[in-house]
């Protein structure tokens, strides 16, 4: 279980990134974090991820408080084309970081091989991440994270730079790596229909300085369709749900406003 408590960043240049930040996370669960630029979202992330040290607060996991970077934790940015190493073939980027796993060579190719054909690559392993295109690039950056099996998977607008087809392609192969894998899975999102679609929950930041403003548990069927999950009114109700309160305009005011 990943639980956040009472976290506050504070910048060196004295600004208040998020207060009080409390979320509690069980294993397996993919949570989709939403909010206005500006919210916080990614210093959350960062200090989950103990790339930066929370100025008070903690992060826990499976009970016990995590200090640096959490073991068995993957990452994936938007930015694809600064996460992979130019000068290392496709199969050897995702390989990389099992080292850390302590496998042997044959095991790291063999891990490689298959992440990669888990997100449809296994034909460009050999080749070089410039010679992908940017849904490709993005693609090899989840296949490493997958291959590494974490048992925690943050994701800071992953499909952020993406064509709209490959967005959805990756939305769907997500859902489908996390059935197969006891994976907690954490992902920012800009976008509120994504953040409906592939979340077990909807957590809705409010701004300045960021902290949470809403929780809401999505009970919608799986396996989601594309289609017909975006059909069903649930879903249509959750949507308009979490972008009234994304846009900071809560039931009452709507109603006023009409
Ligand atoms: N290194 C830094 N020093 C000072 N302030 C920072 C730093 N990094 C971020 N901030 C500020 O902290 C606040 C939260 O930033 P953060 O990047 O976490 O927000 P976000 O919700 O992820 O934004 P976006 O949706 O635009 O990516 C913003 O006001 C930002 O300007």
């Amino acid at each position: 279980m990943l639980e956040i408590k009472d976290l506050t960043h504070t910048y060196a240049d004295g600004h208040v990134a998020v207060r009080d930040v409390n979320l509690t996370v069980a294993n397996g669960e993919l949570v989709s974090i939403v909010g206005p630029s500006g919210c916080g979202k990614s210093t959350l992330l960062r200090c989950i991820a103990g790339l930066i040290r929370p100025a008070e607060g903690q992060v826990i996991l499976d009970g016990r408080p995590a200090d640096g970077v959490p073991e068995g934790l993957a990452v994936v940015f938007q930015d694809y084309s600064r996460s992979l190493l130019p000068w290392l073939s496709v199969r050897d980027n995702v390989a990389l970081p099992l080292k850390r796993r302590g496998m042997s060579k044959a095991q790291r190719r063999e891990a490689a091989t298959e992440a990669l054909e888990s997100v449809g690559l296994a034909a460009a392993g050999g080749k070089y991440p410039w010679q992908l295109s940017g849904g490709m690039q993005q693609r090899v950056s989840i296949a490493r994270a997958l291959a590494y099996r974490p048992s925690l998977l943050l994701m800071d607008e992953p499909f952020g730079s993406v064509d709209a087809q490959t967005r959805e392609d990756l939305e769907d192969l997500t859902l489908q790596v996390r059935g197969g894998n006891d994976m907690t899975i954490l992902l920012v999102t800009h976008d509120i229909d994504e953040s409906v679609y592939v979340g077990d929950r909807v957590v809705v930041l409010g701004a300045s300085p960021g902290h949470v403003r809403a929780d809401l548990p999505v009970d919608l069927p799986g396996p989601r369709d594309q289609i017909s999950t975006r059909e069903l009114p649930e879903f249509v109700r959750l949507r308009a749900e979490v972008g009234r309160l994304v846009r900071g305009v809560t039931e009452t005011t709507a109603t006023a406003a009409k």
